[in-house]
Formats: C-alpha cells, sequence, structure tokens
C-alpha cells in the first residue's frame, strides 16, 4: 500500500512518511492509492472483537509490515488503557429506532480522543525508532488542541504547538488546553476564528523549505492517519448492534464541521462497512449542507453557536469527498480547488448534485433546535447530549427514511465540555472529577495577532528553545 495525493504530484509513499507529512506536499490531502476492501464474510468474522482488536485489522490493512505487529498491538492497546468504558465506545440503546455510540470516554471527554491518543503514542513510537524531530502544529476549535496536548504532554522528543481562536472556545475546553505546564506545549490564543487558525498552519506547512527545517508535524484530520482511526468507530458501531438489527445495514448520523468525522465514515463505507445513509449534522455555519441540497460549496459568514467546535466554514476533508467525487482524478481536482481559490466558491450541476445526494444527505441544527433537542432527549430518555452531539440527533430526527437498517448517530463529546449550553435550559450537571479539577489550576497561553508572520516567529522561538 502506498500513499499518493489528492492534487497528483506527491511520488507514492509508505505509511510512516505519509503519517510524518501530513498535508500533501503538493497542497493536496493524503489518500490511499487504493482503499483496501473488506469482504462480508471478513466482515462477519470480525464481529465479538473488542475495538482495540478491530483496529489493528484496519490498521494492518494500511501499514504495509512498516510497523512490526507487537509494536501495533502495543501502541493500541497502550492508546485506549486511559478509556474509562470496558467497551471503549459503548452503544447505547436510547429507543428502538436509535441507539447513540459514545466516542467520548477518552481522556479529555471528545471523540478526538479516539484516533490522537494513537496518533501521540506513534509520534513517540517514530520519534525513537527513526529518530526524527517531532514539531507538532495544530489548529482547534477546541477538543482536537485538548486531546493533541494530552497525547503528548511531557513526551521526549516531541514538541507541540496548538492555535485556538481566543474567546470561542468552551470554559472547559480552553483550561484542558492552557492548564497543561510541560514545557513541550505552546498555547498560542489567535484573535480570530477557528477558519483563520486552520488557514494560517496550512500555510505553514504548505512552505515546504520552512516545514522541513522546523519538522512540522500534523495532528488535525489533514494527517490521514487521524481519518484511518477514526474509520474504525464506524465498524465497531455497525458490529456492535445485535445480528437482527444490522441485517438490512446501518444509518449513521455524524456530527461534522471539518468533515473528518463524516469523510472517517465515507471510507469505511468504501472499505466495505454496510452504511446505508451517512447523514451529515451540521450547525448554523452550513456551508457543507449547502454544498449538498444545492450544490454550491461557498463558506458564508462565521457563526458562533451552542456546538463551537463545529464553528467551521471551510472543511479540510472537502478535498478528499471531492477526489472520489471525481473518479480519483487528481488534475481534476486540482482544477477545481485552483477554482475555488480563484472564485470563492465550487458550484456543482444537477447531475452532480443527485451523485453527491446518493453519498450525503444533510441537516443544519439551528441554536433553538440544538437546545430543544438536549431537552427533549434528558426529559424523554433521561440521556444528556452535548450540544455537537445534539446536532447529530436532530438531523437524525429530520432524516427521511428510517424504514430500512439500524440508526446510530455518533456522541462525540460530554456535555460537562459544553456546560454553557447545557445550563441555557436550567440543567445543572455533575462534572467528572478530571474536568472540576481544572477550574483551579493556573493557565499558560500566549494571546497573539491573526498574523501568519508572527506565529511563525513564535513558532521558531518555541522550537529552538524546547530542543
Ligand atoms: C465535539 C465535536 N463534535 C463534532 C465535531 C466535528 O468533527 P469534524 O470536524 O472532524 O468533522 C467536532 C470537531 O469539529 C467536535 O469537536
Ligand atoms: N472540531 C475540531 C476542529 C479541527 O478539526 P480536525 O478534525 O481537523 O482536527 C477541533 O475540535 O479542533
Amino acid at each position: 500500500m502506498k500513499y499518493i495525493s489528492t492534487r497528483g504530484k506527491v511520488a507514492p509513499i509508505g505509511f510512516i512518511d505519509m503519517f510524518l507529512m501530513g498535508l500533501g506536499e503538493d497542497g493536496g490531502l493524503i489518500v490511499p492509492e487504493t482503499i483496501p476492501t473488506v469482504g462480508a464474510e471478513q466482515l462477519k468474522a470480525w464481529s465479538g472483537l473488542s475495538f482495540q482488536e478491530l483496529m489493528l485489522q484496519v490498521f494492518s490493512l494500511y501499514t504495509n509490515g512498516e510497523i512490526p505487529e507487537e509494536d501495533l498491538r502495543k501502541l493500541v492497546e497502550d492508546s485506549y488503557a486511559g478509556f474509562t468504558s470496558p467497551d471503549v465506545l459503548p452503544l447505547t440503546r436510547i429507543h428502538d429506532g436509535l441507539s447513540v455510540m459514545e466516542l467520548f470516554h477518552g481522556p479529555t471527554f471528545a471523540f478526538k480522543d479516539v484516533a490522537l491518543q494513537f496518533m501521540g503514542n506513534l509520534y513517540a513510537y517514530v520519534a525513537k525508532k527513526r529518530n526524527e524531530v517531532i514539531n507538532i502544529l495544530g489548529a482547534t476549535s477546541g477538543d482536537t488542541g485538548a486531546s493533541a496536548i494530552s497525547s503528548v504532554r511531557g513526551k521526549e522528543g516531541i514538541q507541540i504547538c496548538i492555535l485556538h481562536p481566543n474567546g470561542k472556545v468552551s470554559r472547559v475546553q480552553e483550561l484542558q488546553m492552557t492548564t497543561v505546564q510541560d514545557e513541550n506545549v505552546l498555547n498560542l490564543s489567535v484573535n480570530g476564528n477557528f477558519d483563520d487558525c486552520q488557514q494560517i498552519i496550512k500555510e505553514l506547512f504548505a512552505d515546504v523549505p520552512f516545514k522541513t527545517k522546523y519538522h512540522l508535524r500534523a495532528i488535525n484530520s489533514i494527517n490521514f492517519v487521524r481519518i484511518l482511526a477514526q474509520s474504525v468507530y464506524y465498524f465497531y458501531a455497525y458490529l456492535q448492534l445485535p445480528e437482527t438489527a444490522r441485517a438490512s445495514g446501518v444509518n449513521v448520523s455524524v456530527p461534522t464541521g471539518n468533515f473528518g468525522n463524516i469523510f472517517s465514515g465515507y471510507l469505511a463505507k468504501k472499505m466495505g462497512v454496510p452504511i446505508r445513509q451517512l447523514v451529515l449534522a451540521t450547525n448554523e455555519n452550513n456551508i457543507l449542507e449547502r454544498f449538498i441540497r444545492e450544490g454550491v460549496y461557498k463558506p458564508e459568514g462565521f457563526r458562533s453557536t451552542h456546538s463551537p467546535s463545529m464553528d467551521i466554514q471551510i472543511a479540510s476533508n472537502f478535498e478528499r469527498y471531492l477526489y472520489y467525487f471525481c473518479g480519483e482524478n487528481a488534475a481534476e481536482v486540482s482544477a477545481r480547488m485552483e477554482r475555488f481559490k480563484a472564485e470563492g466558491q465550487l458550484t456543482f450541476d444537477a447531475e452532480e448534485v443527485a451523485r453527491i445526494q446518493r453519498d450525503l444527505t444533510a441537516h443544519s441544527v439551528g441554536n433553538e433546535e440544538c437546545l430543544a433537542t438536549i431537552r427533549k432527549y434528558d426529559e424523554q430518555y433521561g440521556y444528556l447530549l452535548d450540544p455537537h452531539s445534539a446536532c447529530g440527533v436532530a438531523a437524525y430526527e429530520r432524516a427521511g427514511d428510517k424504514s430500512e437498517g439500524a440508526f446510530v448517530s455518533l456522541a462525540t463529546a460530554h456535555p460537562a465540555k459544553f456546560d454553557e449550553a447545557i445550563r441555557l435550559i436550567g440543567i445543572e450537571q455533575k462534572f467528572p472529577e478530571r474536568i472540576s479539577e481544572l477550574f483551579d489550576k493556573p493557565q499558560r497561553q500566549v494571546i497573539v495577532d491573526n498574523s501568519k508572520e508572527e506565529i511563525a516567529e513564535r513558532l521558531v522561538d518555541f522550537y529552538r528553545v524546547s530542543q
């Protein structure tokens, strides 16, 4: 298995090189040359496997033997040892028609831990085995940053700098990132929004001499390893359903912002998980819904919502979807992305929209609907959703055909991370101890302008000092 770029100008590379490259050096996103498939018999044989065993099976299809099996097993076991549920990602039945897959039992209470605990360990492994310098650079709307920091804090040979939008993450998310005192962690709080942070890191990654000189590594979903690790929970969700329930496949409702969560499902489907509908749930930042319903991919005004981690306009993984949509034609992807850069939008004709709608359905969930969904599920089912998971459940409610296949909605964060929204509906929740103890700790962060140059200077200083 080799890896190539959606823009076609990266010579095929192996698994570890792909992991280290992060963003393609031609500005595209890395994808596998071919997607391996898992037949129905094989899938059946995997039922009953733990999440860790499933992860090993899926990764073995992609790692080319570059990581010996016993090393991969240890990496996987270590990565999920800190999850508090024995099932790692438990599937909870809400009612006959709906189950929720809880992806938030990791150390930072968000689904990002599923991939990032593993990636932190993998970076430490590669740093040691290949003597690589690992200087992680990431952008976050709150959860990726907290999770990535927790996965590498204090680890030898690794430095991490995370950009988050100043004042636009929840209080708990901010504390999870900024109360970490390890010297290998730098938090930059940017006067801008998440799209600004993501734009800056993408420009720094695209500056290949700078990236090479400072050994910049990615933890965001531009890194294909993130997507691959996330694809495993779609296998697990399907296989955890009772055999009768999954007999005609599964529908999955997916809160998404950067298109990473849902693209992982699209990949799992291509690998062979019998997913019927992939329902894309967004908040009021609804560029992805407009793309799917109307065939127009055009960023519009940024809105702050009750689900701040999905306050995203420009979705990184859109380009990966475009690649498959264009029949894996890199020249076509490059031309369309050039057009997007020049004109600020992409449009798709009626035949193309019909094709997109065969892959994905979409619902954007307004602030009021989000709160009403949290209230309803608390009152009727005694289940407290966080605002991102509530977008997923609201989209499930609005999804059209529910007659075939079981329905699973992904619960992507613990409600304690977003108490600002939960309080608005008058619910007082009890925080897990690991969250309540954050409020007494001192914070460490640097507030910076939304300026690539200023941020590059900070990075150079940080990497010099910490090496
Ligand atoms: C809690 C939560 N749910 C859902 C999402 C959506 O994930 P993605 O942007 O990777 O699609 C995010 C981050 O964007 C998140 O932090
Ligand atoms: N919601 C994310 C935004 C970054 O997305 P990623 O999946 O590319 O890391 C966050 O919490 O930071």
